[in-house]
């Protein structure tokens, strides 16, 4: 994906700032040759690499870090913030009636784009409708019609007729009860006049609320010039960028984005109709370097942390990261996680907790299904107050009475004792990874809520990019 090695080698010069709580000019220097590195192989234009670099260097040494920043914090976070600059804000696509133009040359991904942008509107509620325009390349017609069957969303072209505009013209009237038009064109291999002539002939005809450009993640620097001339012809309001889910680099996408001042709107990232994603700044960024995105964890966190409530007790989640993980830290979490959603995706979105570190947990660990749960707490609920401290000493007698008493089986009883062992065991690798945001975070939580840490602590393994 783009700039895919910018997060693990970044990680890696950002481990030297380790222990350090003020940074040197060389320090920054590292830092910044890293991130050069990074996007000029991701095709990103050399100019702005230059441009961002330098406000990264500047921003570091001149800002004094908040309190009880880290060194490293302090300069991940300026290149988050900035990179998040680079990139620009997210195309405005309001949910209301709207035609929307698609241009791109041949191949970019306009067709499989028209169908997954009325897939993506028509989940929103809103009623969206392909109009198929191009009558250059054989084939485009069957393959539009057959997307948006897929799609499930109304289709409208014409194989008989080769006048792209008339097809756009009769396109709109016949399908005037949906509430957004998607217009697809013609592509063709390279800039053309009569390709831009008829692109605008189209727009003219469409009168489109926006057009966007769809662009190959593949294109290098080429994609510069392709999107100055169809933004001097038709202009453009956004970009949908394309086969994210390659190899390509994606860098001279980002140049185009901003050579015309336009914004990203939309990422493809597969050949099916559900791979579309709205694109959103920070959590892309997020993603690149590695971070999880800390914005929605967060925004998760505290929806739970609300659903939760606060009716208890003694439990600190501070104690955790002491170490001591108790039945009590266990079943705190449990309740928050289920409160949360399904726990793959909440790792996701936890720092440093991409594919690899999950890959790692036993499968058990994801495999906390609510039914289980209920079977734990009832079992917890006849447990001791000592017990419930200290699971470890927890024989086979008391293993008998607790089932006994709970109406579960043994077995049962010792799933939950292992559950922990396993749990605590993964928090012992969380430990010393944890600072700045996630220590804020579970700070934040633990004065607002009272109620968890949402399952993280137990769940989580290896360094975030915030650990130090
Ligand atoms: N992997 C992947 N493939 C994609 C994606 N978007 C489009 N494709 C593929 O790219 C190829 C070209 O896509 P089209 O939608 O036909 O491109 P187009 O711009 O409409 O092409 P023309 O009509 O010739 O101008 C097809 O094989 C698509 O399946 C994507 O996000 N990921």
């Amino acid at each position: 994906m783009v700039l895919d090695d910018l997060g693990s080698s970044l990680r890696g010069t950002l481990d030297t700032l380790r222990g350090k709580s003020r940074i040197s000019e060389e320090d920054v220097e590292e830092v910044v040759k890293e991130i050069q590195r990074s996007l000029l192989q991701a095709d990103v234009d050399v100019s702005l690499v230059m441009d961002l670099s330098d406000r990264i260097k500047e921003r570091s040494l001149d800002e004094e870090p908040p309190k009880g920043t880290t060194a490293r914090d302090h300069v991940l976070r300026i290149v988050y913030e900035e990179l998040v600059d680079l990139v620009g804000e997210s195309t405005d696509i309001p949910l209301e009636e709207q035609t929307i133009l698609l241009a791109g040359l041949q191949g970019s991904g306009k067709t499989t784009s028209a169908a997954k942008m009325a897939w993506w509107f028509s989940k929103k509620g809103l009623r969206p409708a392909v109009i198929q325009t191009d009558t250059f390349r054989p084939g485009a017609y069957d393959q539009a019609k057959e997307m948006c069957r897929r799609a499930e969303v109304e289709f409208y072209g014409d194989p008989d007729c080769d006048d792209p505009v008339q097809i756009a013209r009769e396109g709109l009237e016949a399908t005037s009860d949906a509430e957004v038009h998607i217009v697809d064109t013609a592509g063709r291999h390279a800039l053309e006049d009569d390709l831009i002539s008829e692109i605008e002939e189209i727009d003219r005809t469409v009168d489109p609320d926006r057009s966007l450009l769809v662009l190959d993640a593949a294109i290098g620097q080429g994609a510069k010039d392709q999107a100055s001339q169809f933004d001097e012809s038709i202009g453009i309001d956004g970009v949908v960028i394309t086969k994210l889910d390659g190899t390509a680099k994606g860098g001279g996408a980002l140049t185009a984005v901003d050579q015309t001042d336009s914004s990203i709107g939309f990422l493809g990232t597969g050949e099916e109709v559900k791979d579309i994603e709205r694109f959103e700044p920070e959590s892309f960024i997020s993603r690149l370097l590695g971070m999880g995105d800390l914005k929605q964890l967060t925004e998760r966190v505290e929806r739970a942390m609300e659903e939760t409530g606060d009716e208890e007790d003694d439990w600190d989640p501070e104690d955790m990261l002491k170490g001591e993980f108790t039945l009590k830290d266990m079943q705190k979490q449990l309740e928050a996680m289920n409160n949360m959603g399904p726990l793959d995706q909440i790792m996701d979105m936890i720092p440093g907790m991409g594919g690899g570190i999950k890959d790692q947990l036993p499968d058990d660990a994801m495999d906390v299904t609510q039914d289980r749960m209920r079977r734990f707490e009832i079992i917890m609920d006849s447990m001791t107050e000592k017990e419930m401290e200290n699971p470890r000493g927890v024989g086979q007698t008391q293993v008998e009475r607790i089932a006994r008493g709970s109406g579960c089986a043994e077995e049962e009883v010792r799933e939950l004792l292992q559950q922990h062992k396993m749990m605590e065991r993964t928090l012992k690798q969380f430990q010393g990874g944890m600072d700045g945001d996630m220590q804020r975070m579970m700070k934040k939580m633990q004065g607002e809520g009272g109620g968890g840490m949402g399952g993280m602590g137990g769940m989580g393994g290896g360094k975030g990019p915030f650990g130090d």
